[in-house]
């Protein structure tokens, strides 16, 4: 999916959320643990009361690898899902990847190519080489670690190199990289009001927003310093929307969750 595509759904659904499906077979509701594949059937309701809600969906691969080769089962049935049935939706695989250059492009290929994933998140302490191979793929989404969620953000991304603080040499050094007008970047909700810093770094970059919901992050203070012309924000909420409820109504919990964080979402947008 190309930005603009993706841009003109944000105009359409009059949305910019990104529903993170980190199933976890503890929380869902019991009665699903009798079917085959208790984590897809979770997600396959879940993006039916929602899609026409939220413009992507954000499974974080630990959730999947935990459970091994049906997890692994799991998540592609999930991205084959939604790619057939939503094709409009935009599709991140929370892999937080990164290597040295053939084994980056192996799991590019893996994201990009088998599962057919629209973006990928990378990390970018290994530079240069380790997300170039990411970003040879054409109308594909690399989003780089920026500044995170968690606390742990501030041992080393805000610390000095050289007087600026390492997560703005991360955006002002991958600009400069082969294909990075694919790159789109990690800010936590947590950390809104950094984002006036990063949006004179980055003003046209995409910005992939965890952290609102369970994390505490704020939409308005989000959307106050980080919305950019074409809105440049994709806020990001899992727990505070799939688990809603853990009883059969969990889907229209969900939906209804989803719905609140859209008229907020819709009511900035006017
Ligand atoms: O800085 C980051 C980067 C990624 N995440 C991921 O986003 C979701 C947030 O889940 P919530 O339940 O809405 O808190 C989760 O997959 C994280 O691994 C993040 O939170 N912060």
């Amino acid at each position: 999916m190309t930005t603009q595509q993706l841009v003109e759904q944000i105009y359409k659904k009059k949305s910019f959320l990104c529903i993170g499906l980190d199933v976890d077979l503890n929380k869902i509701p019991k009665h699903l643990l009798k079917e085959e594949d208790p984590i897809f059937e979770f997600n396959k309701a879940i993006i039916d009361a929602t899609h026409h809600l939220a413009v992507g969906y954000k499974p974080n691969t630990a959730f999947y690898e935990a459970y091994g080769v049906h997890g692994w089962k799991s998540l592609e049935k999930t991205i084959n899902y939604i790619n057939k049935k939503y094709p409009e939706v935009f599709t991140i695989a929370d892999a937080k990847r990164g290597d040295i250059g053939n084994t980056s492009t192996m799991y590019a290929k893996a994201f990009f190519e088998d599962l057919s994933f629209d973006s990928v998140t990378v990390a970018p302490y290994m530079g240069k080489d380790s997300v170039e191979p990411f970003l040879a793929f054409k109308n594909k989404h690399t989003i780089l670690l920026a500044l995170t969620s968690n606390q742990g953000a501030f041992d080393f991304q805000t610390k000095d190199t050289e007087g600026v603080e390492l997560y703005k040499q991360v955006l002002k050094v991958s600009k400069s990289w082969e294909n990075s007008e694919n790159l789109m970047y990690v800010v936590g909700a947590t950390k809104a009001e950094y984002l006036s810093d990063i949006r004179k770094i980055i003003p046209d970059s995409f910005l992939l927003v965890p952290g609102v919901g369970a994390q505490g992050g704020s939409l308005l203070d989000v959307c106050k310093y980080g919305l950019n012309e074409q809105v440049g924000l994709l806020i990001n909420s899992s727990r505070g929307i799939i688990y809603a409820s853990n009883e059969h109504d969990y889907a229209e919990a969900a939906a209804k969750k989803a719905f609140e964080l859209q008229q907020e979402m819709q009511a900035i947008l006017k």
